[in-house]
């Protein structure tokens, strides 16, 4: 199966390097020149994914055209910028593998559903899980969700980038996988809010409870799988991005939760963190559903501006209920 992959951040280079194993060839399209000389020229990302050596097998494009021909083709920009990038991009029928987390500002449209608008004859998988880029490119263990609804073709990409310390774990649900993924960046800024704050632990294990509490009831009202919602893709990465500053969500809930505004704490940052723009979609998916989400409404309160004890203090006011979802 031959590889391609839109996006030469962090995890667009990471998933090149998995699918470059044992020197099979990958193409990348990078945004920043700078980016696509330092991986043709020095095997490296030194942008985005410093001091990682790249397997001279990745080739990396300055220009979407040279994606045509692909078998299979990884998008991982980011969540907004998807929709432009794909709509440039030699699509056709070529599997359509979405490894970027988010939801579309204005469309309320998962990655995948903008994908079926741009390219409506490609085959959709999404590959998600708890996977920090530097330690997938490090060759560290982790496991994901791959979902595909083909189960022919959900085996060949299984078969093409599962390796020994890179393990896919097969579903149908696409539309599960994604929802964690989206969902649990915007909970990981609460949790970085919490540590920003001197919360304590036991407010942060009681978030990320209450907190896949509100993205299980998210994702049935979305029609996700209950057990992809407890799986990888939804639990797995709620507690990897919930438990770490190496999480860009939760270090920016951490300079929330010490006072800092979000207009300082994102100004000029070249990576990205996706729940701060997926955050007041999601509010409106949610409202829109009647499925209520108060920790996404607090997050959004506080990116907005409010002040942190005001936030904190509404949250632990609202009445006593019965510990359902
Ligand atoms: N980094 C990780 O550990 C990791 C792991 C799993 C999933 N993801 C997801 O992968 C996606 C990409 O994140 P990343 O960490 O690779 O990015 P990054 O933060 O490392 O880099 C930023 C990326 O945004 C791109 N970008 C900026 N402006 C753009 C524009 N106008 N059009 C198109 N692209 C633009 C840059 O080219 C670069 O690829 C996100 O949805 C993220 O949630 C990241
Ligand atoms: O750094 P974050 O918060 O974007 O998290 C990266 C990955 O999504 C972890 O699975």
């Amino acid at each position: 199966m031959k590889i391609g992959v839109i996006g030469g951040g962090a995890w667009g280079t990471a998933l090149a390097q998995v699918a470059a194993r044992g020197e099979q060839d990958v193409l990348l399209w990078a945004r920043e020149p700078e980016v696509v000389e330092s991986i043709n020229a020095r095997h490296g990302n030194d942008l985005f994914l410093a001091n990682v050596p790249l397997s001279t097998s990745i080739r990396a494009t300055g220009n979407l055209a040279d994606l045509a021909g692909m078998e299979a083709l990884l998008v991982v920009a980011p969540a907004q910028h998807v929709r432009a990038v794909l709509s440039e991009t030699p699509v056709g029928n070529t599997l359509l593998v979405l490894c970027a987390k988010g939801i579309e500002a204005g469309t309320k449209l998962l990655v995948g559903e903008v994908a079926h608008q741009v390219a409506p004859d490609a085959p959709l998988a999404v590959l998600s899980g708890p996977t920090f880029a530097h330690e997938v490119a490090a060759g560290k263990p982790t496991a994901v969700t791959l979902a595909c609804e083909h189960e022919g073709l959900r085996t060949r990409l299984s078969d093409r980038l599962a390796g020994p310390a890179f393990r896919t774990y097969g579903s149908d649900d696409v539309v599960g996988a994604e929802i964690g993924g989206a969902v649990k960046n915007v909970l990981a800024i609460a949790c970085g809010v919490v540590e920003g704050a001197g919360l304590g632990l036991n407010a942060r294990a009681a978030l990320i409870a209450r907190g896949f509490a509100e993205m299980t009831r998210f994702g049935m009202a979305r029609g996700a799988q209950a057990e992809t919602l407890t799986g990888l893709s939804g639990l797995g990465d709620l507690v990897l991005t919930c438990s770490s500053t190496n999480s860009r969500n939760f270090s920016l809930g951490l300079g929330l939760g010490q006072g800092r505004s979000a207009a300082e704490l994102m100004a000029d940052r070249k990576t990205v963190a996706e729940g701060a723009f997926t955050a007041p979609v999601l509010r409106e998916a949610a409202r829109d559903a009647g499925v209520d989400m108060p920790v996404t409404e607090a997050v959004n309160a506080l990116l907005e501006g409010a002040p942190v004890a005001k936030v904190i203090e509404a949250l632990l006011s609202r009445p006593l209920r019965e510990e359902k979802l």
